[in-house]
């Protein structure tokens, strides 16, 4: 057990799923998961281990924003071992070729600032996702209805951002979407040797400003879903 993550050591599995809301957890664990059981509702941050076509998996909810992803992914990782950490998330589309309901593979995750930045002082470390989950994940996407897009995401620390010239440069620098947790999760993963990626699915639109409700969020990501637990199987 550790402060945030109830559970014993043995309660969690070498593969993690890491939705933001707790409650997108629960619904990966009922809809996907066989044997699904709660192993952690510490401050409700919900946490479930069942397996997916034999494999053992478990869904951690990492909260909103950096600072609540990097405890999760710290403690999952120093005090659980956990091996791959694949974040499902929701993300804003940054580009005119991308659709509500898209899904996006993040292949690096540009910030501003994150609970890392202060290690690494002059340089600007690039945060990038494992290469075998990556590709799997383009791969496994072949087979899916919906667009999926592979690129860089800009992982931001404010939802009401009081400076869009920040979205402005990146979309003029090809960035696909923007959401809140996947520079730190890389950015952890790369220090402690361990597999990461990012797969989101467009939840709203920069630019057209079209947006999903809150339900949507909560339980109509099956797809990336699918995609997320293949890429770590087959990856
Ligand atoms: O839907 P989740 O996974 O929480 O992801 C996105 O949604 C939240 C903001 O509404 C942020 O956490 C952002 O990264
Ligand atoms: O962080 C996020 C998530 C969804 N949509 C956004 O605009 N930002």
């Amino acid at each position: 057990m550790t402060l945030h993550i109830g559970a014993k050591t043995d309660d969690i599995a070498d593969v993690v799923l890491m939705p933001g809301d707790p409650y997108r957890a629960k619904w990966v664990a009922e809809t996907f998961l066989t044997d699904a059981r709660c192993i952690n509702n510490v401050r409700g941050m919900l946490g479930f281990t069942g397996t997916w076509q034999g494999h053992r998996v478990t869904v951690q909810g990492s909260g909103m924003g950096m600072p609540s992803m990097s405890i999760y992914a710290n403690e999952l990782i120093r005090d659980f071992d956990v091996q791959t950490l694949i974040r499902i998330g929701s993300c804003g589309a940054m580009q005119n070729t991308i659709a509500l309901r898209d899904i996006i593979i993040a292949m690096t995750a540009t910030t501003y600032a994150s609970p890392s930045s202060s290690i690494f002082r002059d340089l600007n470390f690039s945060p990038c996702a494992d290469f075998s989950l990556l590709s799997a994940a383009a791969q496994a996407a072949a087979s899916l209805q919906v667009g999926v897009h592979v690129g860089g995401i800009y992982s931001s620390d404010t939802f009401y951002d009081e400076r869009p010239d920040l979205n402005e440069a990146m979309m003029r620098h090809g960035i696909l979407g923007v959401e809140m947790e996947a520079a730190e999760l890389y950015t952890l993963a790369a220090r402690y040797g361990r597999r990461a990626l990012a797969v989101m699915t467009v939840s709203d639109h920069l630019l057209t400003k079209e947006a999903l409700p809150a339900d949507q969020r909560e339980r109509s990501f099956a797809d990336m879903v699918h995609l997320a637990l293949r890429a770590a199987f087959e990856g």
